[in-house]
């Protein structure tokens, strides 16, 4: 579904993304894992078309994403903070981004309501705690169907009956057949959602291994527990 292949990323003279290849498929929750800098928002940035690889390609079934950005309406993208214009009501900026996607047909309001968002239509964004923006962010990454959800650190500031609704659609939908990418330093939230684990450090792609296969080669049954190993190992 999303390929990429030898996808390098400088900041000046920081490597950021280092010949970074792999590929991700329907039907998986991957779960994007690194230390602080290691290029994970970089990645998924690189993918959104948001940041531009100074060398490499990202094909989205089977086509080159660069000078094509219809693949986008494909994707629910939530960020790691959310940025929305102060002034605007939660309302507003649903209404608002109903316009700018101006996609006839069903939306996929579960959020909304699992987080009763339809209760806080006429709060203005200035004045939302930060989890109840969060719970605005995610309602909009889901809203449109896309088939791919892109996931930047989803539950930190959710408290933990959001949370857990939270989960229970990502899993949902993921069963369904979609791909979702997430990355998350709250591992214990990772536990019994993600199917495969994309591991990166330093810029680069360390492994990209399914839960079974890191559980086999850790010996540790909790994710916790497989990743401290991996990045006591990593780490200088
Ligand atoms: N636009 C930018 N200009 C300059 N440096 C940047 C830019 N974006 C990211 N970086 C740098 O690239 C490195 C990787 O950042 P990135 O946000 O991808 O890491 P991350 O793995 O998502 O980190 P975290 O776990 O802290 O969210 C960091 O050192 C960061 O400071």
């Amino acid at each position: 579904m999303i390929t990429l292949k030898n996808i390098s990323k400088q900041f000046g003279k920081l490597k950021v993304l280092d010949n970074v290849s792999t590929s991700c498929d329907k039907s998986e929750c991957i779960a994007l894992i690194g230390p602080n800098g290691s290029g994970k928002t970089t990645l998924i940035k690189s993918i959104l078309g948001m940041v531009i690889p100074d060398s490499g390609t990202i094909t989205f079934n089977g086509k080159d994403i660069s000078n094509n950005y219809q693949y986008r309406d494909e994707i629910g993208y939530m960020p790691q903070i959310g940025r929305y214009p102060d002034n605007m009501t939660i309302g507003q900026v649903l209404g608002m981004m109903k316009d700018i996607r101006g996609k006839s047909g069903e939306l996929d309001e579960d959020l909304i309501k699992a987080f009763s968002v339809n209760n806080l239509l006429n709060k203005r964004m200035r004045t939302l705690s930060g989890g109840t923006i969060q719970k605005v962010s995610a309602a909009l990454a889901f809203l449109f169907k896309p088939s791919v959800l892109i996931l930047d650190e989803p539950t930190a500031g959710l408290d933990p009956v959001a949370s857990e609704l939270f989960k229970e659609k990502i899993i949902a939908e993921k069963d369904k057949g979609k791909l979702v990418l997430i990355t998350s330093h709250i591992l214990s939230d990772l536990d019994d959602l993600v199917t495969r684990i994309i591991y990166m450090q330093d810029g680069k792609l360390v492994f990209h291994k399914s839960i079974e296969e890191l559980r086999k080669d850790t010996g540790e049954e909790r994710l916790v527990k497989s990743i401290a190993q991996v990045m006591v190992s990593n780490y200088e």
